[in-house]
């Protein structure tokens, strides 16, 4: 039975890169026998713009309605002056909360063929294959209370609170540990557990879920010492797991070991295997138009859809294959070239992608 698709290209350079993206399902589709209905839907700016609201019933109707969700980025300055409860950011997480997307994983490889396009040297990224796994639906992008209030003596005083349930915190240790059985059974849970009682929580969740996984290696960091430690020696670590806000950072972080931020997927999944996947960057207001952006995340986050939520690992292997063939073609988008590359802009990108998986036949 054909698969549904919800196609929510948003603001800024995310209509650009999901059009690359739509191309290489189309090629799936039209090509490989891929069984596949794509569906578009408003998000973020685009949404507020038509409908009032960042993220509109019928988008939701639409999300829920679909096996999988393909979301290119919201948010730029035409929104910013806008109340943070109708920012385009908000319809993100609306959606991701809407639909229970609590496992967020953010996997940081680096394609050979990239590792000089890193600001690291190259013998301290080679190889590089880390997973990020984020909290995706708690924490302190959610918790209450939140907001701005005027204090008696005129001043005002912002507020946001860091929350975790022990359920919350033990369902995602498990994601970040069933994953680790699959690769190379090392854990290192990222918490400030010397400061915050809510990560101290989290910490003692992890040594006890931890006792059901005796072939994984537990390691706790402080996230202050893993921003570090990324940088000074990525490799030392397998799986990371993390809050909400420590994953968003961290994985930004860690998108540079690879090259550039362009190139990062994600996966969100709920606890029934439904999943939105989308760059982990956000819609790059500042190269927006320009027709340069790197679309290379966004298919890969199609590939890792083909993978969690069609059940198509084998059409995966064909994009991974594909994003490897235009590398190694010497294709580089303005992000991850250098000196003697064939610069390429985000059309000609996604179209080698497409040609590689054609020639691949
Ligand atoms: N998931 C999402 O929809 C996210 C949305 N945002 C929103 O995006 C807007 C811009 O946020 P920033 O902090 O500037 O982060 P950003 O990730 O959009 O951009 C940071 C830098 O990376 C570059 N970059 C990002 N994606 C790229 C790509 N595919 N190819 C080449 N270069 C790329 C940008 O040009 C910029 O210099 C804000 O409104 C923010 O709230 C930010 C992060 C995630
Ligand atoms: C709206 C933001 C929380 C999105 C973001 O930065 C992310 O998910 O990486
Ligand atoms: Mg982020």
């Amino acid at each position: 039975m054909s698969k549904k698709i919800l196609i929510l290209p948003g603001d800024g350079i995310g209509p650009e890169i999901v059009n690359e993206a739509v191309k290489v399902l189309h090629c799936l589709r039209d090509d490989f026998g891929l069984e596949v209905e794509l569906t578009d839907g408003l998000v973020g700016g685009a949404a507020y713009d038509a409908h009032g609201h960042p993220l509109p019933e019928q988008t939701v109707a639409l999300a829920r309605a679909s096996d999988a969700v393909l979301l290119g980025a919201v948010g730029g300055a035409k929104w910013e002056p806008l109340p943070i409860a109708v920012r385009p950011e908000k319809g993100l997480l609306g959606l991701r909360a809407e639909l229970g997307l609590f496992a967020n994983l953010r996997p940081a490889i680096l394609y050979p063929q990239l590792a000089s396009a890193s600001t690291l040297r190259p013998e301290v990224v080679s190889g590089l294959d880390i997973l990020i796994v984020r909290e995706l639906t708690g924490g302190i992008y959610f918790g209450q209370p939140r907001g701005v209030e005027t204090l008696d003596s005129g001043e005002r005083r912002g507020f946001n609170t860091l929350v975790y349930t022990e359920s919350e915190i033990e369902r995602i240790l498990r994601v970040a540990f069933d994953s680790a059985m699959r690769r190379d059974k090392r854990v290192c849970s990222v918490d400030k557990a010397n400061v915050l009682e809510c990560t101290e929580l989290w910490r003692e969740v992890a040594m006890r879920v931890g006792q059901d996984y005796p072939e994984v290696e537990l390691s706790h960091m402080y996230v202050d010492n893993a921003a570090m430690q990324l940088v000074r020696a990525p490799k030392q670590f397998d799986v990371m797991v993390t809050t909400n806000m420590f994953g968003d950072i961290l994985s930004d972080c860690a998108a540079m070991l690879t090259g550039s931020i362009g190139m990062l997927p994600s996966a969100s999944l709920n606890a029934s295997g439904q999943g939105m996947y989308e760059p982990i960057h956000g819609s790059a207001p500042d190269i927006a138009g320009k027709g340069v952006a790197n679309p290379l995340a966004t298919i890969l986050s199609t590939s890792m859809m083909l993978r969690y939520s069609l059940n198509a690992a084998e059409q995966a292997e064909r994009v991974d294959a594909a994003v490897s063939t235009v590398l190694e073609q010497g294709l580089r988008t303005a992000d991850i070239a250098a000196d003697g590359d064939r610069r390429v802009g985000t059309a000609e990108m996604g179209d080698a992608v497409v040609a590689a998986l054609r020639a691949g036949l």
